[in-house]
């Protein structure tokens, strides 16, 4: 399947099922692909998600897949390359510390998506020098709402810094993005924008794909 990155990235929708409190993922995902989500990453991880219970996990893992196919949307899986490779999914996300992403790439990158975690200008242009390397996240842009752990806010002027230097790679701007900020956020110059809580906790999760669209 030949995809244009840089179109596939636009509203990138990252859940689990610890994000979706009130409705379920599947539910969420189903509307936010009926909405015009282009891509969905599977991020089962943390309190209240299914990483105790592994087989559950698997389970959901193939129902968002299934979910994504009947919607032509590339399903990625964040971190677990283990279930990416058994699922047989379109791609694969790592933090910096997740993987060594040169390996990754030797070995995967023929067969899957990959995307690497940048958290400030340097590594963004570092992540420029890795080579098969399919595009980059960047943030934080605000404070996110969806992740405690998080590594310090660079801002939309950290972005923007970054675009304004780039050379080639595709780059998705993540954390605290909501239908608020959003148009400050594609002023930056990013491709993409990766969204949880704006569509996890939408009142209208069809509302807010249309307003977060470039
Ligand atoms: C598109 C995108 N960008 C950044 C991240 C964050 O990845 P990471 O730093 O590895 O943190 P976890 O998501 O694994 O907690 C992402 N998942 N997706
Ligand atoms: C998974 C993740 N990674 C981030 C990073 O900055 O690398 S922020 C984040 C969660 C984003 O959640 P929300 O859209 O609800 O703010
Ligand atoms: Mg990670």
């Amino acid at each position: 399947m030949t995809r244009d990155i840089k179109a596939m990235l636009e509203i990138y929708f990252i859940a689990g099922t610890q994000d979706c409190k009130e409705k379920s993922l599947i539910h969420t995902l189903e509307e936010a692909l009926q909405a015009g989500i282009t891509c969905f990453q599977f991020r089962e991880k943390g309190k209240d998600s299914l990483e105790t219970d592994p087989a559950a996990r698997v389970k959901m893992a193939q129902v968002c897949q299934l979910l994504c196919r009947q919607y032509d949307v590339p399903f990625i899986v964040n971190d677990d390359v283990e279930l990416a490779v058994e699922l047989d999914a379109d791609g694969i996300h790592v933090g910096q510390g997740d993987y060594p992403i040169q390996d990754l790439i030797s070995k995967w990158g023929d067969r899957f998506i990959i995307g690497l975690s940048t958290n400030n200008v340097i590594q963004f242009k570092e992540a420029e020098k890795i080579s098969g390397l399919d595009y980059a996240g960047i943030g934080p842009a605000f404070t996110p709402l969806s992740k405690q752990d998080h590594e310090g806010v660079i801002g939309l002027k950290g972005i923007k810094e970054a675009m304004t230097e780039r050379d080639h790679l595709t780059a998705v701007a993540i954390g605290g993005i909501n239908t608020s900020n959003i148009k400050d956020v594609w002023e930056t110059g990013v491709d993409g924008v990766a969204v949880v809580s704006s569509i996890t906790r939408a009142v209208s999760v069809i509302d807010a794909v249309q307003r977060l669209k470039k």
